[in-house]
């Protein structure tokens, strides 16, 4: 098999569509470096005392891992010296990071959740980094987070890698989703997917059952005929999946397909859902629709969304496309 890089993948792209300019593609490429170091020092654990708490919260409360804190900087460290950015927002800061002495002037927003999955570090399941990349506005001088307001469909970039039992890239830039796997002696990106599609129709889900007594109605209905299988209203049994790392399900949907859920429910109503609009759902929805598939938030598709704030959280149904507009359904009922 020929062995395509992830530069000359982009190269390529850039050759046939004329739909990468070189400064996005420079800034993939530092993104992708990011990862692999990301991905060392995961590996390392214990070895390299990069396992349990940072002692410290994150904007939201949430108690940082030294990881969620090693990620943070590897990718704040690697986009400020390489890309053509202008601003990065992080999930782990409370507000943007402007980029010192910008030359040549950065033309891009970076947004990202650079280690997703932080409850499974210490055990040593899949985690992952998550990344979402927008154009700054025209005629922008400071960036401001009122520049990062943007709706997930004006991102030109977006991708996760996967640090498992093989590291993995997954990228779109609006024209198809392809993965690339760590060649981890050579420390290339290689492709090994192109074209991924997600099946229209599946027999598997993902949500958080614990959380079951909380749910609002269309989502207690939607599980209870899966749960209800071959002589319930579906007709047919579903298998059920989570892993508690978002970039783990959802690289398990984008293989064999699914559903994935993370929905708003009664303990908060006010607070919709767990998950980030700009860091997780945004990049994600982005994958899921150039695969084939479908995210919404339950009412609307989450690509749509006219964010209001940096760190603002979402619910999120993606995967199938025709599991995720019979939730979808259910809510408008
Ligand atoms: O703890 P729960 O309810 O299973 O939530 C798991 C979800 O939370 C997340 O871990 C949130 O991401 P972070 O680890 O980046 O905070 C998702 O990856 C995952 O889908
Ligand atoms: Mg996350
Ligand atoms: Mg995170």
């Amino acid at each position: 098999m020929k062995r395509i890089s992830l530069t000359q993948h982009l190269i390529e792209q850039q050759r046939l569509h004329n739909k990468i300019p070189s400064e996005l593609r420079l800034l993939i490429e530092v993104v992708g470096r990011a990862c692999k170091s990301i991905s060392h020092a995961v590996g390392k654990g214990a070895l390299g005392e990069v396992l349990g708490s940072a002692g410290s919260e994150n904007v939201q409360g949430e108690v940082q891992k030294k990881l969620d804190v090693i990620s943070n900087e590897i990718l704040l460290e690697a986009n400020e010296w390489g890309g053509h950015l202008a601003a990065m927002a992080s999930e782990e800061m409370e507000t943007i990071h402007r980029i010192p002495n910008r030359y040549p002037k950065g033309e891009y927003l970076l947004m990202f959740d650079p280690l997703d999955g932080s409850s499974n570090i210490d055990v040593n399941v899949s985690i992952g980094t998550i990344f979402s990349v927008l154009k700054a506005p025209d005629g922008m001088t400071e960036p401001s987070e009122k520049d990062f307001m943007q709706p997930g469909t004006r991102q030109v970039a977006a991708g996760y890698a996967v640090y498992g039992p093989q590291t993995v890239l997954v990228l779109t830039t609006g024209d198809g989703v392809h993965c690339f796997t760590l060649d981890r002696e050579m420390g290339a990106w290689v492709l090994t997917q192109k074209d991924i599609q997600i099946p229209a129709d599946t027999k598997e889900f993902a949500i958080n059952a614990s959380n079951q007594r909380h749910w609002f109605p269309p989502v207690k209905r939607y599980v209870d005929e899966m749960l209800a299988g071959t002589t319930g209203p579906r007709g047919k049994d579903f298998n059920m999946r989570w892993i508690a790392s978002m970039v783990a399900d959802v690289h398990r949907i984008l293989n064999r397909g699914g559903i994935f859920m993370y929905p708003a429910d009664a303990r908060e109503p006010e607070k919709p859902g767990k998950l980030r609009l700009m860091y997780e759902a945004n990049p994600m929805a982005f994958i899921v629709e150039q695969a084939g598939g479908a995210a919404t938030d339950g009412n609307q598709r989450i690509l749509d969304i006219q964010p209001e704030k940096l760190h603002q959280r979402v619910a999120v149904f993606l995967g199938s496309k025709n599991e995720v507009e019979r939730v979808t359904s259910y809510h408008k009922e």
